[in-house]
This record gives structure tokens, C-alpha cells and sequence, in this order.
């Protein structure tokens, strides 16, 4: 039997464990760098936060863009001269947890 409050749930939040369609982190112009394809707008979205709250945490926080159902994270530390530290090298693993 449903109660009323389950009536009025929109859908699942299947958009968090669904995989994206991705290639894994490579190094470029001292930045990690990850591209993300998800199924839409919602999922890559629903992902976007997840990142945002671990960032907001970690007190690290990305440069992304985001069209659509792609998302691209770029990971640096400015307060090391815009070079890849520990620090992106575990905000990018974590990222990993949220998409696995
Ligand atoms: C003051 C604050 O802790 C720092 O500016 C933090 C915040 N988030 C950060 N994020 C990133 N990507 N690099 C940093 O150096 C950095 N420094």
C-alpha cells in the first residue's frame, strides 16, 4: 500500500548509479583532466552535485564545464602555482566513487 507521500514522488533518482560513459583522468597543461558523458541533462547534473558537496568538504574544488549530458572536470591547485598536487590527485579518486 502506498501513503500519500509516496504518491507524490517523482521519479527515482536513477541518474546516481547509473556509469558514464568515460576514459579515465590524463595529465595535460599541469591539470588532471576527466570528460564525462552521461545519459542526459539530469543525470550529469544529479553528478554535478555530488562533486560540489565533496569539493565544498574538501575545501578543493574543480574547474568544470558542463553541455548538456557531458561534464568535463579539469583539477588543479592554485595555491601551488596551478600545479597537480595530492590534494586533485584525491578530489579526482573521490570524483571516481561518485560515478562507479
Ligand atoms: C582558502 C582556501 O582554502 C583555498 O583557496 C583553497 C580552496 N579551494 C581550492 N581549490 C583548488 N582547486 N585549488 C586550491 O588551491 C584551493 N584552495
Amino acid at each position: 500500500m502506498r501513503y500519500p507521500h509516496q504518491v507524490m514522488r517523482t521519479a527515482e533518482p536513477k541518474t546516481l548509479n547509473r556509469k558514464p560513459t568515460t576514459a579515465m583522468w590524463r595529465e595535460e597543461n599541469n591539470q588532471l583532466v576527466r570528460d564525462f558523458t552521461f545519459a542526459d541533462f539530469s543525470e550529469a547534473f544529479a553528478f554535478m552535485t555530488r562533486v560540489a558537496l565533496a569539493a565544498e568538504k574538501m575545501d578543493h574544488h574543480p574547474w568544470w564545464s558542463n553541455v548538456y549530458n557531458n561534464v568535463t572536470i579539469k583539477l588543479t591547485t592554485h595555491d601551488a602555482g596551478n600545479t597537480v598536487t595530492e590534494r586533485d590527485r584525491q578530489l579526482a579518486t573521490l570524483i571516481d566513487t561518485l560515478v562507479a
